[in-house]
């Protein structure tokens, strides 16, 4: 017998259409949870007989947040992060889904690598562990992987990338689009032309040039980019385009969108509100790829979230331990962790600045990522479509008021390369729900016994 809960009053994101509207513009709700979907809603449900109440007044509701782009590392660099600790700290983020980057050791580019980690999420039971298979063998970029057996794995692998690595061979990439277009799979791609940025530190420009860093320039991103719209056009198959980081690329993303071609874009929490200033820190927890921007990057950035030229935010949560970022800027790692400060950073960039309303916050974290990502998505699917009845139990809370200081005991995974650190945040995730069990309580984790219980009693 699963859990039976019973979530009372609280406000359904997507009920709050307008941009910039109050919480309580929307009627409060409440939802009965029973044997992982959802079983009831309406106002004032009575509480059943052992049935685990939340009171979620002053909270708001939303479908469980979906990460298309997390690293895991496991297997190979269990010292960073693992599948276990990783999805802790999705759980923490309010994510029920992750995507599980390919660049572990072995790489994901095998049947029997992608069906491990998936069995390492399953077995682990935080958060639906969904591995990307990579591109080419090894990441090399130079033969593909074994798309097909992947794909039709147990992994049920629908998104390819080389992420950290860029696709840079035209011809690899044109036939790795017709291959999963065979599937209606999608290349994520990490556009970033190799020789654009040899030795690249930070973003090109004035502030590069200060510093003495060697630059990183928008066009490395935006002239693979365009190619490989046209390339997607050609062919007919899904691209997906990985953390988009400067103006112009959204300006090739709009010219793509409006040509009808199936492209669409993420955005990382920290492009949303970092600029390349923060490198005169030389710090490196600002050390990322793509690097930290300018401001009017920034600014179209979270334009084209409002325009929806960008379709989703993804973390790309990349943990790394502190010998690797302690250090020189030069020699340090790229990248930062993000699962469990993501949503408080869209809150603060995105909903409190009017670019995005709840129900549009949503989409961009939760359906969207979820569909791009090939689960099915509604009444009978892998991924709720809307709190509604008969719908899995796939559930996040969230606390939209107050604010807190960002510190190291909100993060959950192994690594601790978080930007935000000492910086005040607003909102709060207080309460996770997986295939109708409780991952994370009132802010706190639930046991992993517990949850590894849960989760085999409950179909995957
Ligand atoms: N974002 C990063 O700076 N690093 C990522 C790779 C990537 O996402 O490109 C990593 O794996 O560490
Ligand atoms: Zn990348
Ligand atoms: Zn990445």
């Amino acid at each position: 017998m699963t859990e039976r809960i019973l979530i009372r009053g609280a406000r359904i994101a997507a009920d709050l259409v307008e941009r910039g509207s109050e919480i309580t513009a929307a009627p409060q709700q409440d939802i009965r949870i029973e044997n992982g979907r959802i079983a009831a809603r309406g106002e004032k449900l009575e509480p059943l007989e052992g049935e685990r109440v939340i009171d979620a007044s002053g909270l708001v509701a939303l479908t469980g947040f979906v990460d298309l782009h997390t690293h895991l590392r496991e297997p190979g660099f269990e010292q960073s992060e693992t599948v276990l600790t990783g999805t802790r700290a999705a759980a923490a983020g309010g994510f029920t889904t992750v995507f599980a980057m390919a660049n572990t050791l072995p790489v994901q580019d095998t049947a029997g690598v992608v069906e491990q980690v998936k069995a390492l999420g399953d077995a682990a039971g935080y958060a639906t562990v969904r591995p990307i298979g990579a591109v080419t063998e090894g990441l090399a970029g130079e033969r593909l992987s074994e798309i097909g057996a992947m794909a039709q794995s147990l992994a049920e692998v629908r998104v390819f990338s080389d992420d950290g690595k860029c696709v840079h061979d035209p011809l690899l990439m044109r036939r790795a689009l017709e291959y999963v277009k065979t599937f209606d799979g999608v290349i994520a791609q990490h556009a970033q032309d190799p020789r654009l940025t040899e030795g690249a530190q930070m973003n090109e420009g004035a502030v590069s040039s200060e510093l003495g860093l060697k630059g990183w320039p928008a066009v490395a991103e935006e002239s693979i980019i365009a190619r490989d719209v046209l390339l997607a056009e050609h062919v007919g198959a899904k691209l997906h385009i990985c953390h988009l980081s400067t103006a112009g690329s959204v300006e090739v993303i709009r010219w793509a969108k409006a040509r009808g071609i199936a492209v669409t874009a993420e955005v990382t929490p920290h492009h949303l509100i970092l600029t390349e200033e923060l490198a005169r820190t030389y710090d490196a927890r600002y050390k990322v790829n793509p690097p930290l921007r300018r401001d009017t990057d920034v600014q179209a950035l979270r334009e084209a979230v409002a325009e929806g030229l960008i379709d989703i935010i993804a973390t790309d949560h990349a943990p790394h331990p502190s010998e690797t970022k302690e250090c020189e800027w030069d020699s340090a790692a790229f990248g930062m962790v993000g699962l469990e400060s993501a949503f408080s950073i869209a809150l603060s960039t995105l909903v409190q600045q009017g670019y995005v309303s709840w129900a549009e916050l949503e989409t961009l974290l939760s359906q969207k990522p979820a569909e791009i990502g090939g689960l099915s998505v509604g009444a009978e699917g892998e991924h709720p479509s809307a709190l509604e009845v008969g719908q899995r139990a796939d559930i996040v809370l969230v606390d939209p008021n107050g604010s807190s200081e960002f510190s190291l005991g909100h993060l959950k995974g192994k690594s601790t390369n978080s930007p935000f650190l000492g910086m005040e945040l607003p909102g709060r995730v207080t309460h996770t729900i997986r295939h109708g069990y409780l991952t994370l309580d009132d802010g706190q984790l639930t046991e992993p016994e517990t949850v590894a219980q849960k989760a085999s009693e409950v179909s995957q």
